[in-house]
């Protein structure tokens, strides 16, 4: 497995060893002793999450406050995504900056997203299915978001707004800069 350092510190871009044949594929997707070697981090994931997905959707940004929050291990099973991860670290010198990496079936990356960031990510192909990692259970009371077009982050979201397909709850998310206090 190959690792890549983003400007922001602690997430990471991961790249499977892949096996090809006649048949198909192989890889590990996780391997604990691995992982940890590369990353020098000691994590113990909880729950495993999968959606599917049409062309266009967008899922984020999200985080779980507090004793919640979660790190990530994301990546794309079937299609093709962008994936976007906020820093909200306040003592971070990337604090406000985000980080976007294209996630597909056919790279096998992996995106590492720590304790401390929001996520979200737009999908570029229709039956994406996305699949992650958790350290920490979900928790109903502690999620929140902001808005995926907060005017401060800036990402570039790739689509036009007319392509993109969101849930009324994402819509609803509130700014950066409402949230400044929580963080
Ligand atoms: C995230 C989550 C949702 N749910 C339920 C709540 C709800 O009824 C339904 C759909 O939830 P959501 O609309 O929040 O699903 P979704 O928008 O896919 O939420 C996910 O988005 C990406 C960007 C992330 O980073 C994840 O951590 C998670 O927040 O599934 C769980 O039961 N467990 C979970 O861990």
């Amino acid at each position: 497995m190959k690792i890549k350092e983003t400007p922001l510190s602690g997430c990471f871009v991961l790249s499977p060893n892949v096996f090809e044949d006649e048949r198909g594929y192989f890889y590990e997707s996780f391997n604990e002793r691995v992982f940890g070697s590369k990353t020098g981090l000691s994590i113990r994931f909880v729950q495993d999450n999968q959606s599917k997905s049409s062309r266009g959707v967008l899922r984020g940004l999200h985080f779980q406050k507090g004793v919640f929050a979660q790190a990530k291990l994301v990546r794309v099973v079937k299609g093709k995504v962008l994936d976007v991860c906020v820093d909200l670290r306040k003592e971070s010198r990337t604090f406000g900056e985000s980080f976007s990496v294209i996630l597909d079936s056919i790279n096998h990356e992996q995106f590492y997203v720590p304790r401390g960031f929001a996520h979200g990510f737009l999908v570029l192909e229709d039956d994406t299915i996305f699949s992650y990692k958790c350290d920490n259970f979900y928790n109903k009371e502690s999620e929140s978001g902001i808005i995926y077009n907060d005017k401060e982050l800036n990402i570039d979201w790739i689509f036009p707004k007319e392509e993109m397909i969101i849930s009324e709850k994402d819509s609803m998310l509130p700014t950066f800069k409402d949230l400044l206090d929580e963080f």
